[in-house]
């Protein structure tokens, strides 16, 4: 069944704010599992529902291992959005993946160790499908939106998400290269697995702004992450703006619709009433 489009867009390090919402307002969303990083700026591009999060709260007080994932994709799924894209900086382990390109990412190797990375538990036991982890309409939109703004792209990237705060050892940087792996960041775990939980699909656009450490003798260090990100901040609006305008008038179901329609196992009559309250937004769809 064809719907309107609500779009759920969260920035990344350096991208706090989005200028040119209509009838924009930041509206503090309160959720059962604590406090979003910041409010939600609520706004629309033509007829377009826009609702933005800056990850990291605005001027940046949160950590990669900090970020309560949970409460951010809760936060945007009660704010009505029916799709995510979420922005980040990231480093590259590719060679052709240079500073200021745009990456679409198509898979994911979790290495967080230490985060909340599920909704769901005892009372309500699920497990959802990662196998595409994206949603390949998304990120096909993404990827032409960059082409459009005259952005270089890089499509079908394995992203590394580690744990952080600090950046990778050399000998990690190169294991991750063999792994497979063509970017890396800090953000994207939980983030993914949380929007598919929420039946929210996914995409994920990241900015390149330094080779990690794999090459020999360089390292990456937060002032040449900022500044790749305020030469490229522009660019990046300007495709948030420019895939919004390209949506189709109106959206078509997507199969992430109903991801948790084969996920869940627990049997009804074990259902934990306490569980289902919290997952009033989550998993409202399913249970009424
Ligand atoms: C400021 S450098 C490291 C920092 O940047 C990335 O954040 P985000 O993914 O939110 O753009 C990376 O994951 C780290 O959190
Ligand atoms: N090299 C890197 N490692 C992890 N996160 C990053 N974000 C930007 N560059 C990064």
């Amino acid at each position: 069944m064809a719907s309107e489009w609500c779009i759920g867009i969260i920035g990344g390090s350096g991208l706090y704010d989005i200028e040119g919402l209509e009838d924009e307002q930041w509206i503090a969303i309160e959720t059962p599992w604590g406090e979003p990083s910041d409010e939600v700026l609520c706004g629309r591009i033509g007829d377009v529902k826009v609702r933005f999060l800056p990850r990291h709260g605005r001027g940046h007080p949160v950590s990669p291992g900090e970020l309560n994932s949970r409460a951010n994709i809760d936060a945007l799924k009660r704010a009505g959005c029916t799709d995510i894209l979420a922005i980040s900086a990231i480093g590259s382990l590719r060679e052709q993946i240079e500073p200021g390109r745009f990456v679409v990412v198509e898979q994911f190797i979790d290495r967080t160790v230490s985060r909340e990375s599920t909704f769901f538990g005892t009372g309500f036991v699920t497990h959802v499908s990662m196998a595409d982890p994206v949603c390949p309409r998304l990120s096909e939109m993404a990827g032409k939106a960059i082409a459009a703004c005259k952005g270089k792209v890089a499509v079908g990237a394995t992203y590394l998400a580690m744990e952080g705060p600090q950046f990778s050892t050399r000998a990690e940087s190169l294991m991750y290269r063999q792994w497979g792996a063509d970017v890396i960041g800090m953000t994207a775990m939980p983030e993914a697995k949380l929007a598919r939980e929420a039946e929210l699909p996914y995409a994920l656009v990241g900015m390149a702004t330094d080779y990690d450490c794999w090459r020999e003798g360089e390292q990456v260090d937060v002032a040449q992450v900022v500044a790749q990100m305020q030469s490229n901040g522009e660019l990046a609006r300007d495709t948030i703006v420019k895939f919004i305008e390209n949506l189709p008038k109106k959206r078509a179901a997507s199969p992430i619709d109903t991801a948790l329609d084969d996920a869940v196992i627990t049997a009804p009559d074990e259902h934990e009433p306490a569980m289902l309250a919290k997952l009033d937004a989550v998993a409202g769809r399913l249970l009424g």
